[in-house]
């Protein structure tokens, strides 16, 4: 049995969303497919057809995309999404063509980066995909959640509706972006898509709820007592701490729940009791897939000032390669050369050492990453540290 890849169409979203469905156990109702018109390009997306019947039996596409480095300049990606193959043609190799077909169209393009959420941990590292973010599931016990004495009340939040949220928030979200490594950008029609606001998008809770400061902004749900967060951004601590004002303030809340903020949110050290934060899951978040080594490199900030040759191991071939990189906190550089390696690293461990979320030291316990010496090891190490833990607050 032949599998001929094509590029999708616009006529081609019905099924695609057949594949996709039964994949994810989705039923798409015609108003989901006019909806996902609004975010979806048809182009970014391959299909696998069956050359007998000519059904398609394999979709995989992405999301245009910036990423935040640590301190940098923000890096154009493709957010590999929607991937699924029949499960009548599983296990012959279709996921790798499209994966191919959709690496080799991104590094034609001069595309850096890759990123994607994976549905399971075990499939993606042998495209070159490396851990970058991580997610993690908070819940705080709203009665136990005081905040010490000394604590400023900033106040300057107030309710707004989604008109407002449609206008102001976009520009707020891009100054959190600007300052947050692992930050994913939306475009303007990802918040038309996110502010429909569909019934089946609450699963069980309210319409979103708009929590608005100058600075930054809160969406969240109420479910029975739940004060479910879908959305947290903030650019300054005042506003930070002015939104966690708000939420721990609501009464009739019982918990609060979120995978919207990062595990190194201040508000911890905010309680007398820090206790009433728990992380109730921690998991991979974004997983970044370097197609162009200098791109990414040079885009981001270093802590300290570094000067090192890196053997990058691709047997894709986009991000081989031994580059010299040359940085400290005010830039950076990385280019080609025939110098003699300092690291070696294979291409996820890149990915995951590039936004700072994963130490090079671990990298190494791993065997995932070799130093000629530990000093070098260590001066990289600190240098690739990012002053937030990286997050992407965007799921896709
Ligand atoms: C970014 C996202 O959208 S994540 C969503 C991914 N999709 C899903 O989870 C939906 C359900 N699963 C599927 O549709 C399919 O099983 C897919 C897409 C995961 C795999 O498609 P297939 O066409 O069967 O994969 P293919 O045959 O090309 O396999 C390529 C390699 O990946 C491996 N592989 C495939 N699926 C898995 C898996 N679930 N776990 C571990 N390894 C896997 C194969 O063993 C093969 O390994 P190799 O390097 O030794 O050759």
């Amino acid at each position: 049995m032949t599998v001929a890849l094509h590029r999708a169409t616009a006529d081609d979203l019905p099924a695609m969303a057949t594949t996709d469905g039964r994949a994810f156990g989705i039923d798409y109702s015609e108003q989901d497919l006019t909806d996902l018109r609004l975010i979806l390009d048809p182009d970014r997306f391959v299909l696998a057809r069956d050359g007998g019947g000519g059904e398609v039996v394999g979709v995989a596409g992405s999301f245009p995309f910036e990423i935040t480095p640590p301190g940098g300049v923000p890096i154009t990606a493709e957010g590999v999404t929607w991937v699924s193959v029949a499960a009548t043609h599983r296990r012959r190799g279709i996921l790798r063509s499209m994966m191919g077909e959709l690496h080799s169209g991104y590094a034609g393009a001069g595309t850096p980066l890759a990123v994607l959420a994976a549905s399971e941990g075990g499939i993606y590292g042998r495209f070159g995909y490396g851990v970058a973010t991580a997610s993690r599931d908070v819940e705080i016990d709203r009665a136990r959640a005081v905040l010490r004495a000394d604590v400023p009340d900033p106040a300057g939040v107030r309710f707004a509706d989604t008109e407002e949220v449609r206008e102001r928030v976009p520009a707020i979200h891009r100054r959190w972006c600007a300052v947050q490594p692992g930050a994913l950008s939306r475009p303007p029609r990802w918040w038309e898509f996110a502010l429909l606001d569909r019934p089946h998008q609450r699963r069980g809770g309210t319409s979103r709820f708009h929590l608005l400061h100058a600075d930054g902004y809160v969406g969240y749900r109420l479910d029975s007592g739940v004060c479910r967060v879908v959305d947290f951004f903030a650019v300054t601590e005042e506003a930070r701490l002015a939104l966690w004002r708000v939420l721990l303030r609501m009464d009739l809340v019982r918990t609060i729940t979120t995978e919207a903020v990062a595990d190194d949110d201040p508000l911890r050290w905010l309680l007398t009791d820090a206790r009433a934060v728990r992380t109730t899951g921690v998991a991979d978040g974004v997983w970044a897939r370097v197609l162009d080594t200098p791109a990414v490199l040079a885009a981001r900030r270093y802590a300290v000032e570094v000067d090192v040759v890196l053997q990058v191991d691709d047997p894709d071939g986009y991000a081989g390669g031994r580059f010299r990189v040359r940085g400290g906190p005010d830039g950076a550089e990385c280019a080609p050369t025939e110098a003699a390696a300092d690291l070696c690293l294979d291409v996820p461990a890149l990915g995951a050492v590039a936004f700072g979320g994963t130490r090079a030291h671990t990298l190494a316990r791993a065997g995932r990453l070799s130093a000629d010496a530990p000093e070098v090891l260590g001066r990289f190490d600190a240098a690739c540290a990012a002053d937030r833990e990286p997050y992407a607050g965007t799921h896709f």
